[in-house]
């Protein structure tokens, strides 16, 4: 099983999550808990993935001021998450109080889940980025400027698209983390995901894990778009 590979599991009620893993016959070890499926079952889930031995992590993309970014941490860190984000756009001083959060909420002998910074959404667009939130210049510099800010508040990673890999790699310290949604398969709807690639792309371009959602989940045959997806890894093609 290949702990690169996460799983996003959209979805609202803890039946389809069930239905979802056992239709691909437990092949997945890394699955994520986002804000959809946490508002609806709560942190209940956490604990039933975390029984059934998967690596969670828990995306919550959490962006406040310090202090309740600091406590909300504080709180999650309790539920045995093994990844947890906040948004880079928060500031320093945000990620630095998350990252103590964290520190003090995980109980005592376990280690601290990996802290992930958002940078740019895989939705949005160099264009949506200009006009929209006005920030000037291009988007994969942005990124960059994002992923060196999370290096310097010592979060262990960004999530960005795997088409900025490079130069998050070029621009933070060694193994510095890229978790990287707006993953297709050849030939699914991207959707809502603008700056995309493919599994076997993203891990040519150094990323070190990939979120899945849709090209798996809402696949008409759900294990055979895993097994066709993992042969695709395998061979680099
Ligand atoms: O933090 C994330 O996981 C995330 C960040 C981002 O920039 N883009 C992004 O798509 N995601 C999440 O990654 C998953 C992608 O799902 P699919 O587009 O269905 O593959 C969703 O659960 C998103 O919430």
């Amino acid at each position: 099983m290949d702990e690169r590979i996460i799983l996003a599991l959209d979805f609202q009620t803890k039946d389809e999550v069930v239905n979802c893993l056992a239709s691909l016959e437990n092949q997945v070890r890394y699955v994520k808990v986002g804000l959809e499926l946490f508002y609806a079952e709560g942190s209940a889930i956490v604990s039933l993935l975390k029984e059934q031995g998967l690596k969670v992590f828990v995306d919550l993309k959490i962006h406040d001021i310090p202090n309740t970014a600091k406590g909300s941490m504080k709180s999650l860190a309790k539920h045995g998450a093994d990844m947890v984000n906040v948004h880079v756009a928060g500031g320093l001083a945000m990620m630095e109080a998350a990252r103590e959060g964290l520190e003090q909420g995980i109980s005592a002998g376990s280690t601290s889940p990996l802290l992930i910074g958002v940078t740019m959404l895989t939705s949005s667009s160099q264009q949506m980025m200009n006009e929209q939130i006005l920030i000037p210049g291009r988007l994969e510099e942005t990124v960059a400027h994002y992923a060196s800010l999370a290096s310097q508040a010592g979060l262990d990673g960004v999530v960005a698209s795997p088409l900025e890999v490079p130069i998050i790699k070029q621009v933070t310290r060694t193994n510095f983390l890229t978790v990287t949604p707006g993953i297709r398969t050849v030939g699914s709807a991207f959707g809502d995901q603008t700056r995309v690639t493919t599994p076997v792309k993203a891990f040519e371009l150094g990323t070190d894990y990939i979120v899945i959602g849709r090209s798996i989940t809402q696949a008409e045959e759900p294990a055979k778009a895993w097994a066709d997806m993992m042969k695709s890894i395998r061979e680099g093609k």
